[in-house]
């Protein structure tokens, strides 16, 4: 069976993390779909599709080396039509049996589509969330505890605080 998980993962972060690691228990394969792939460099969205996959990919290897054998890491983007969306997720993953999602939107489209789909957790949501770590990275909090160590690395070598910071500033001068 191969099970399909969508998110943006702005940034991948140690909730996501629980969650793949419980359903690749589930499943002898997995597509983790990076969301929303065309967007950038702005503050809901500061990675890149590249970086994204390089963040689940490094990730995956610290669970286990082996595990990538059987996850695809795809990007999507999105295309602002809902009621044509799982038809464009088709035609570009490998086929899937089963849909993991907590996301209200992405839940009611893949079962109007006659998928099978399983809710998945929400885990520590008052700091596991992309929203929130990207402001802590705004902030200068500490946001590293919530991300897994090698995300944590990604992030820091493609500067990706210092870009998140400049996005911010940018936007609070414009807003002027
Ligand atoms: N803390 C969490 N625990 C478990 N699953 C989570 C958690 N945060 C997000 N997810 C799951 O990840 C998928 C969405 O990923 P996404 O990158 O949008 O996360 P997010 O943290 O909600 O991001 P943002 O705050 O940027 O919107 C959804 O299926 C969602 O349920
Ligand atoms: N019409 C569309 O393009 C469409 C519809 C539903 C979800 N999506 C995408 O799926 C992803 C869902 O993940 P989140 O749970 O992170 O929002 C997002 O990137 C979202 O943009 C796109």
């Amino acid at each position: 069976m191969r099970g399909f998980f969508i998110g943006r993962f702005q940034p991948y972060h140690l909730g996501h993390h629980e969650i793949v690691r419980e359903i690749i228990n589930e499943v002898d394969e997995l597509i983790i779909g990076i969301g929303s792939a065309q967007e950038s460099h702005t503050l809901e969205n500061p990675f890149t599709a590249g970086e994204r996959i390089l963040m689940v990919s490094k990730a995956l290897d610290e669970i286990d080396p082996e595990l990538r054998k059987r996850v695809y890491i795809i990007p999507l983007e999105d295309i602002y039509r809902n009621a044509l969306w799982v038809s464009h997720v088709v035609s570009m993953v490998p086929p899937f049996d089963v849909v993991f999602s907590n996301n209200p939107l992405v839940v009611r489209l893949f079962k109007e589509a006659g998928f099978e789909v399983r809710k998945t957790k929400l885990y520590n949501r008052e700091f596991l969330q992309g929203r929130e770590i990207r402001k802590m990275m705004i902030e200068g909090d500490s946001w590293e505890k919530y991300v897994p160590k090698s995300v944590a690395k990604v992030i820091k070598e493609v500067g990706g605080v210092e870009r998140i910071r400049e996005i911010a500033k940018n936007d609070r001068i414009a807003e002027r």
